[in-house]
């Protein structure tokens, strides 16, 4: 039987990052990975697990077909790694930091993925932007304007709230990819 594809949005600060961190021995643990972002970010600055590589490199790997998912965003390439596919097919759930511009994309190439909303009250966001001293000024306006351009939700996801504690973030998420496993 095929695996889940879970796919993790949310806008910049929402705490994707360090809620995959933070629950990534738990979701292994149930079965599920986490893939492995490659992002043409300096490896420095990359700030999660994923490969940074330049965007000559990045290019060449879409044109090998190294990717199952790609897309582009805040002056950045991000790519999921093909081997999603044979998890999914060995059984195995997959979780995927991914982009919510890009989700219908990825619906057409796995229409029975769970997709689920990180989100966090209003204000927030820039508060915990600043605090990861990641982003100039200029970056973190950028990323907190491009939110006005999506709708908080709809009907075909459903969200986590880290306004409050990551550990209440994560149980949440646990709960949601136990229980799309159950279903599946
Ligand atoms: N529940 C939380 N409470 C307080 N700070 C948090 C929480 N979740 C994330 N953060 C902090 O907010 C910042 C943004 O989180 P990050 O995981 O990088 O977000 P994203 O990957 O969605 O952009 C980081 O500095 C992180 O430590
Ligand atoms: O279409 P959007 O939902 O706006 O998403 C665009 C991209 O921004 C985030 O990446 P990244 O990890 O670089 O940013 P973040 O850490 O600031 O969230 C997210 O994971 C997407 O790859």
């Amino acid at each position: 039987m095929p695996g889940k594809l879970i796919y993790l949005m949310g806008p910049s600060g929402s705490g994707k990052d360090s809620l995959l961190q933070l629950a990534s021995d738990d979701l292994l643990a149930n079965g599920c990975r986490i893939a492995r972002r490659v992002i043409t970010r300096s490896a420095e600055s990359v700030g999660e697990d994923a490969l940074g590589v330049t965007a000559e490199a990045f290019a060449r790997m879409v044109e090998e077909g190294a990717f199952a998912l790609h897309w582009q965003a805040n002056g950045l390439s991000y790519g999921i790694p093909r081997q999603i596919d044979d998890w999914l097919a060995s059984g195995l759930d997959v979780l995927v930091n991914g982009s919510r511009e890009y989700l219908p994309v990825a619906r057409q190439r796995y229409p029975d993925l769970l997709a689920v909303l990180l989100v966090v009250q209003p204000g927030m966001l820039r508060q915990r932007l600043l605090a990861r001293k990641r982003e100039t000024a200029a970056q973190i306006d950028a990323r907190l304007a491009r939110n006005a351009s999506f709708v908080e939700a709809d009907d075909g996801c459903v969200t986590i709230d880290n306004t409050g504690r990551l550990e209440d973030a994560k149980t949440r998420l646990i709960d949601l990819v136990m229980d799309a496993r159950r279903r599946t």
